[in-house]
Parts: structure tokens; sequence; C-alpha cells
């Protein structure tokens, strides 16, 4: 048995927002510019609503500028890319996010091209995802750059270590792969089609959780004293009848065998919306004169 302890993300991600709101004070004393962050919200799905509060609320108490727009679940694809291209010529915006999924009558890829890469905060442009795959500097994903800040702080240099990502998405799983290939660990992508899961999870110093199935990765699919990071946040029926959040992770079941271990909530969700104001603040200093 090891003693597993808690990756606190949410008390990481409050000191990262301290410093990016004394970094905002002093960029705008240097630069008389606000940094401003816009938001396209299509739609009212239930996840992208509790995302979209707390983030309007951080970029305020950050310093910067939050800007929100709301189309109705009805917005046809011309609207949001007419949207798009208005904030992409918008000064006061140096970044801009819509909020994913979009409605299924819009094609989400016509709409994450449309965006400015300069001012892609979300990293999801394929030149953002094209100059991370060739290590050039990048706009780079929320939720993987929270998961490396937090991998560091705990580990130091993850040189050398056998990291498992369970999960190919292109917001999370790919490019949370480059960013440890760029830490120098050795990177297996795992997924659904993967033969032996388990086994292959259990090679991992580092293990991902990245799936979006609740508690699917298990206690005895993990190395004793192996680093885990939860990255999914599923809503999940309780007994008496309400909801609660679980991770990709079985939680209770890590306990004693993994090294550390973020909680869901207050893992990795946290770090995601610190890294939004920290990827607006660089957005921002890259696009006006003398930000840098
Ligand atoms: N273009 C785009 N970029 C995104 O980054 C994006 C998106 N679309 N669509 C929706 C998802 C979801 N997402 C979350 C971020 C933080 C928390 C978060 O801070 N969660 C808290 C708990 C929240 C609660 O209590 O419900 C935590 O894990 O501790 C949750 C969800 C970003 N997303």
């Amino acid at each position: 048995m090891v003693e597993t302890r808690l990756i606190d993300g949410k008390a990481f991600a409050e000191g990262l927002r301290a410093r990016i709101a004394d970094e905002v004070t002093e960029f705008k004393a240097r630069t008389a510019v606000t940094p401003g962050l816009a938001v396209v919200l299509v739609g009212e799905d239930p996840a992208s609503a509790v995302y979209v509060r707390n983030k309007g609320k951080q970029t305020v108490e950050a310093g910067m500028a939050s800007i929100e727009h709301k189309l109705a679940a009805s917005a046809s694809q011309d609207e949001v890319l007419a949207l798009v291209r208005q904030l992409n010529a918008d000064p006061a915006v140096h970044g801009i996010l819509v909020q994913l999924p979009l409605p299924a009558h819009i094609d989400a890829q016509a709409v994450l091209a449309t965006i400015d890469p300069a001012k892609d905060v979300d990293g999801f442009h394929v030149v953002n995802a094209g100059r991370l795959a060739v290590g050039l500097d990048a706009l780079v994903p929320c939720t993987p750059l929270g998961c490396i800040l937090l991998l560091k702080h705990n580990l130091g240099s993850l040189a050398g270590l056998e990291a498992v990502v369970v999960g190919r998405s292109n917001i999370v799983g790919k490019p949370l792969a480059q960013l440890l290939l760029r830490e120098d660990c050795t990177v297996t992508i795992a997924h659904s089609r993967t033969r032996d899961l388990p086994e292959v999870c259990r090679r991992a110093d580092i293990l991902i959780g990245a799936v979006g199935r609740p508690e699917m990765i298990r206690g005895a699919w993990i190395k004793p004293g192996a680093t885990v990071i939860d990255v999914g946040i599923n809503r999940v029926a309780k007994p008496d009848g309400g909801t609660r959040l679980v991770g990709d992770v079985a939680f209770e079941e890590a306990q004693g065998v993994a090294g550390a271990i973020t909680p869901v909530p207050g893992g990795v969700g946290p770090m995601t919306i610190a890294c939004l104001l920290q990827n607006t603040l660089t957005a921002a200093k890259r696009q006006v004169a003398g930000g840098a």
C-alpha cells in the first residue's frame, strides 16, 4: 500500500490566476490595453453553461474584459461564421472561444477554421495544432496545458517517464500526447479499440484518463505509485435521485495504489479555466504593439 497524495488543482489554479492577474495589471499599465476574451455560445448545452458562468467571472477577476455572445440553438452556420469574422476584426478582442459542442447542423471544423489563429485561445485551429506538432510557438489547448502544469509541479522533470493517455480526442488526448512528448515522455495513446487496455495502463508512470466514460479506469489498472490525472467530468445519478460529478478513473479504487491523483471536481477543471486566461494574456501580448 502506498499513501496516495491528492493533487489539488483548485488551489494550484487559484495561485495561477493570481499570478495572471498581476501580469494583467502590469500589461494594462504598460500598453493601456485591456485583454479581451470573447465567448460564443450557441444554444444551451448544460455542461457549457456551467463552464461559461465560471469563466466569465474569473476573466473579470483577472482584470480582463469578458465579451459574451449568445446565439439561439437555431442560428445558421452563416450567422456563426459572420460573428466569428466580426470578432476577428475587433481590436478589443484578443481571444475567441466558441463553446463546443455546437448544434449538429453547424460544421464545427468550418467554424474553428474561421477563427484567426492568433486569437484561437482554445488552440483548436489546425494552424495551432500543426504548430504544436512541429514544435513551434502555438496557442496550446487549455485542458492539456493544465495537465502538464500539474504534472511538472508534482513530479519536476517528466523526462523518460512512461505516459499513457487514454482517449484520442482532438481537444484533449492528441494535444496532450504532443505536450508529453515535448517533455521527453515515452507516450502511448490508448483508446476504445486498444487491445488489453488494463495491461497498457499498468505500464504508465503517468496515467491520463480522457475518455469521457464515468469511472472506466479501475484501481487494478494503475501501477503502484503512478501519477494519475483524471480529465473526465461526468455527471452521474446518485441512488437518492440527485447527481454528482465523477471522473474517468474509479477514484476510491485508486486510493492506496496511485502515488498521486487529481480529484473530480477540484482537479483538472479549474486548471482549464486558468489556462484559458493564460492563453488570452499570451494572445494579447502578441497582438498589441510593445505588449510582449
Ligand atoms: N471551446 C470550448 N472550450 C472548452 O474548454 C470547453 C468547451 N468548449 N465546452 C465545454 C467544455 C467543458 N469545460 C469545463 C471547464 C472547466 C470545468 C470546471 O472548472 N469544473 C469544476 C467543477 C464544476 C462543477 O462543479 O460543475 C471542477 O472540475 O472542479 C468544467 C468544464 C470546458 N469546455
